[in-house]
């Protein structure tokens, strides 16, 4: 039986009888093919990314594993549509925490119309695409009874600012995540999913290896996904820490040129994530915050953004 996904943290969504993706019990993702060209440059993509003979077994398995398309009820009531038929990347954890990161500092693509990309342009101005090269476009963290889930809204976590995502990204691998302003993140899961020789860090630096290399695809506004299962690490198991890119809507071919865009964007995020490695938990309690940060974490003088961001 298809239904909606339960962690789904950005894109478009079924509920309200909107389209959107669907899942079933099996493990598969099914992503309703948009009528425009986003849904064939998709199916195109996964088509040619699956039989290319150039793409590294080892690189595979950053990407959802593809079953073809298939002709399904579509969620908005609206008939049959074709839908992508994809691995559901969160359907092995009971408990994924989850952050969609949308990679580039521009999320457009040069042969695009005019209006989308002005469109795109506005929205990686506002956000923290341009000054970073790279936005949380959604996420959650898993919580207990107490601190409830945290899934701070999307429009808010968008436009965090560097000190914001540096804070949301620890909050992201912390036990004491929640809504509550005063509570200041532990990381406590930092080195368990951030760090080790298969953690988040270790897998984000093969990826940019190839984009070091790789010039078959621009991945023009995918998404990393990180997923960890939080109860696992708190019983001291495995943190099951994955990346997958998803969203391949606007890819395009790179011939022959590196992915820049792409490139840039990985490298600003692993600076953030071996920022929160290197930097000792004990530094949040002590004096060696810069004060930016101290001040968005005392909250008597946060910013209104990170305000809301706990208060969503
Ligand atoms: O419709 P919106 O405003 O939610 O925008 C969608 C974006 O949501 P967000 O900017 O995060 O709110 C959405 O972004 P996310 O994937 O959610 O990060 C996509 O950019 C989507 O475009 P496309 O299907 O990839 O071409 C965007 O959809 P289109 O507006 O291009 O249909
Ligand atoms: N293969 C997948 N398995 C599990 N969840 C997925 C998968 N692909 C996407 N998602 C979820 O759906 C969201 C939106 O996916 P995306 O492909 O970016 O859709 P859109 O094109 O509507 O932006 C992601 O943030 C993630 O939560």
């Amino acid at each position: 039986m298809l239904k909606i996904p339960e962690h789904q943290v950005a894109g478009h969504k079924a509920s309200d009888g909107l389209l959107g993706p669907l899942v079933d019990d099996s493990g598969r993702f099914y992503k309703p093919l948009q009528d425009d060209e986003r849904g064939s440059r998709e199916v195109t993509f996964y088509t040619s990314f699956s039989s290319n003979t150039r793409v590294p077994d080892h690189i595979r398995r950053f990407f959802p594993n593809f079953y073809g398309t298939q002709l399904l009820e579509a969620s908005d009531g609206s008939g049959l549509r074709p839908h992508l038929v994809l691995q559901d990347v969160v359907s092995s954890h009971l408990h994924p925490s989850i952050m969609d990161i949308k990679i580039g500092s521009r999320t457009w693509y040069p042969q695009a119309p005019e209006d989308y990309i002005q469109r795109c342009l506005k929205k990686d101005r506002e956000t923290s695409s341009l000054s970073l090269g790279f936005r949380i476009s959604g996420l959650q963290v898993h919580g207990n009874k107490e601190l409830g889930h945290w899934k701070p809204e999307r429009k808010v976590v968008q436009k965090l600012t560097a000190d914001e995502v540096r804070l949301a990204l620890r909050k992201f691998v912390s036990s004491n995540s929640s809504a509550d302003p005063y509570v200041v993140p532990d990381s406590l899961f930092a080195s368990s999913v951030y760090g080790g020789s298969s953690g988040i860090l270790a897998q984000l630096l093969e990826l940019k290896a190839w984009f070091e290399d790789q010039s078959i695809y621009h991945f023009n506004s995918c998404s990393v996904l990180i997923v960890y299962e939080k109860e696992s690490v708190l019983k001291g198991g495995p943190s099951g820490a994955q990346v997958k890119l998803i969203d391949f809507a606007h890819v395009v071919e790179g011939n022959g040129v590196i992915d820049h865009n792409f490139l840039g964007g990985v490298c600003s995020l692993i600076k953030f994530i071996s920022e929160i490695l290197t930097t000792p938990d004990e530094c949040l309690t002590t004096n060696c915050l810069q004060d930016s940060e101290r001040a968005v974490l005392t909250m008597g003088t946060a910013t209104g953004s990170e305000q809301s961001i706990y208060n969503a």
